[in-house]
């Protein structure tokens, strides 16, 4: 009998497999009764491989046929949000394929170089700054048909593009699975300039990288759409992540593309999903396609870095570059998997396996992470609590959620980040990182020590002063200290 079920364990017949494969048990109701185990990797171990998505159902049926796996009823729940995280996951697994495509044909066309449009003078990549790209996303949203001051071979409408490609697909594959009656999704991107009639060129872009996204689908587990998505459904996808959040309900935060110039600039970004239910979050997956296999290379510039991966042969394909981190609320466990390469075919949980916080609690020995631009987040305050706390190191300036990735990896201590004065914060730049730091032992809260408030909807309403993130509780306090002692004389 498998060591999971110690109650009662019943073999299930053949036949209720192939019920549930022809959908004569709902869903909802196998969901909670199905656990298929996989004696060879769950006997020995205390975490049985929990498989209950519709994404399974083939593989269900031909491994309990060919491989005799066992497969029991029982009495006993399944862990709670399992299926939700199992499918976020491979969701965000196909959005990180998504953008590696977009990215790598962007960087290639680029070359590094964006031309500007007043005086025709090349400006690179990394001389365009955060300020220069909201100003530049923020016309190409309002008339996406106007040509940008900077051309950049289209690197602005790319990065547009990308981020309403990956929010129709995640948002796609949400609601397939869940029914559109169960998903609510609260997202980045607005689906108004996208529509407009004179957008059509980018809009059959959009639809053009969604479907060949979809089009791989089975090989992350899931059916595909029966045929491709026209322009209507796929601005339904989109235009579904409509909610505003709360406090009550239960509603997933998407940010498509978190760390949009670096993303641009063919650096570090992050694909962000987690799901809220009465203002916690309850899991949260972070996709990060160009984590580097060396946690130094976090420091190098983009450029640096392909050249070293170059010279150096990865170890194992598979965690050659990126990853998916995710955690369940509660569990205690944060995990980490390579993203799928080439052809192989995601097999859930896909080699995950646990990460945890760094053990270092001595400042002296501890690394700080913070925004790569100054205006997100104030480089001269965190630098002076940097010294008052005792820690040494250089500042590990990364773009995007990829630091919240960091603290939980163990590859540097703390996250500060404390924006200019009457800047609200998004909680779709937050709801993810946060859970997953707390299961992998971290710390994270405002700089008062309350924790995060994802139930005000689009903000994190009541932030005090900044956000703080420790792999440790001692850490934290003496920030926490150091953020009280310096305030009042500080210019924020
Ligand atoms: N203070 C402030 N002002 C304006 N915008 C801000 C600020 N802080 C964060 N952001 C938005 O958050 C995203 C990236 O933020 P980061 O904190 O990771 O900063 S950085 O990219 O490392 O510089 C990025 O959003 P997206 O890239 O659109 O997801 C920024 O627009
Ligand atoms: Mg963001």
């Amino acid at each position: 009998m498998p060591l999971f079920c110690a109650n009662f364990a019943i073999r299930v017949p053949h036949a209720l497999i192939h019920s549930r494969r022809s959908n004569f048990i709902p869903n909802h109701v196998a969901s909670s009764f199905l656990l298929f185990l996989d004696s060879k990797k769950s006997i020995g171990s205390s975490k049985p491989i929990v498989s209950l998505s519709k994404f399974n159902q083939t593989h269900l049926c031909s491994s309990t046929m060919e491989d005799q796996n066992q497969l029991v009823l029982t009495s006993s729940e399944p862990e709670k949000y399992s299926k939700e995280l199992e499918v976020a996951v491979r969701a965000v697994q196909m959005a990180c394929l998504l953008c590696q495509r977009v990215q790598d044909s962007l960087v290639s066309q680029t070359n590094g170089q964006v031309q500007s449009k007043d005086d025709n003078s090349p400006v690179t990549i990394a001389g365009f700054t955060q300020k220069m790209l909201q100003k530049e996303m923020q016309q190409l949203q309002q008339n996406p048909e106007i040509a940008p001051r900077f051309s950049v071979f289209g690197m602005l409408s790319s990065g547009q593009h990308n981020n309403w490609s990956v929010q129709a697909t995640v948002s796609w594959i949400l609601t397939e699975y869940f029914g559109s009656e169960n998903v609510s999704i609260i997202a980045e991107e607005d689906v108004r300039s996208l529509s407009k009639a004179d957008s059509s060129g980018l809009l059959e872009a959009v639809v053009k990288t969604v479907n060949k996204c979809l089009s791989k689908a089975p090989q992350f587990g899931h059916e595909g759409p029966i045929k491709d998505l026209g322009t209507s459904e796929v601005l339904e996808a989109i235009s579904r992540c409509n909610s505003t959040g709360g406090p009550t309900g239960r509603f997933w935060v998407l940010d498509p593309v978190d760390g949009t110039l670096g993303f641009v600039r063919g650096d570090q970004y992050a694909i962000a999903l987690a799901l809220i239910e009465d203002g916690e979050v309850v899991l949260g997956v972070l996709g990060c396609p160009n984590y580097p296999m060396k946690k130094e290379w976090l420091s190098y510039q983009n450029g640096y870095r392909r050249i070293m991966s170059k010279l150096t042969p990865p170890t194992s394909e598979s965690w050659e570059k990126g990853c998916v981190i995710y955690a369940r609320r509660g569990s205690g466990k944060a995990w980490i998997q390579p993203l799928l390469s080439g052809d192989k075919k995601f097999l859930w949980p896909n080699s995950a396996r646990q990460i945890q916080v760094s053990s270092i609690d001595n400042p002296a020995f501890a690394t700080f992470c913070e925004p790569v631009e100054k205006a997100n987040s104030s480089h001269s305050f965190t630098a002076g609590l940097a010294h008052s706390v005792g820690l040494r190191n250089q500042p590990l300036r990364v773009y995007s959620m990829v630091k919240y990735a960091a603290i939980a990896r163990g590859h540097a201590e703390v996250f500060m980040k404390f924006a200019r004065a009457g800047y609200k914060e998004k909680i779709w730049d937050h709801a993810a990182g946060v859970v997953i730091i707390q299961e992998a032992g971290g710390v994270v809260t405002d700089a008062g020590g309350r924790p995060l408030d994802f139930s005000g909807g689009t903000y994190l309403e009541g932030l005090d002063r900044g956000v703080i993130a420790c792999s440790g509780a001692k850490l934290h306090e003496k920030i926490i200290r150091a953020v009280d002692a310096s305030w009042n004389s500080s210019s924020l």
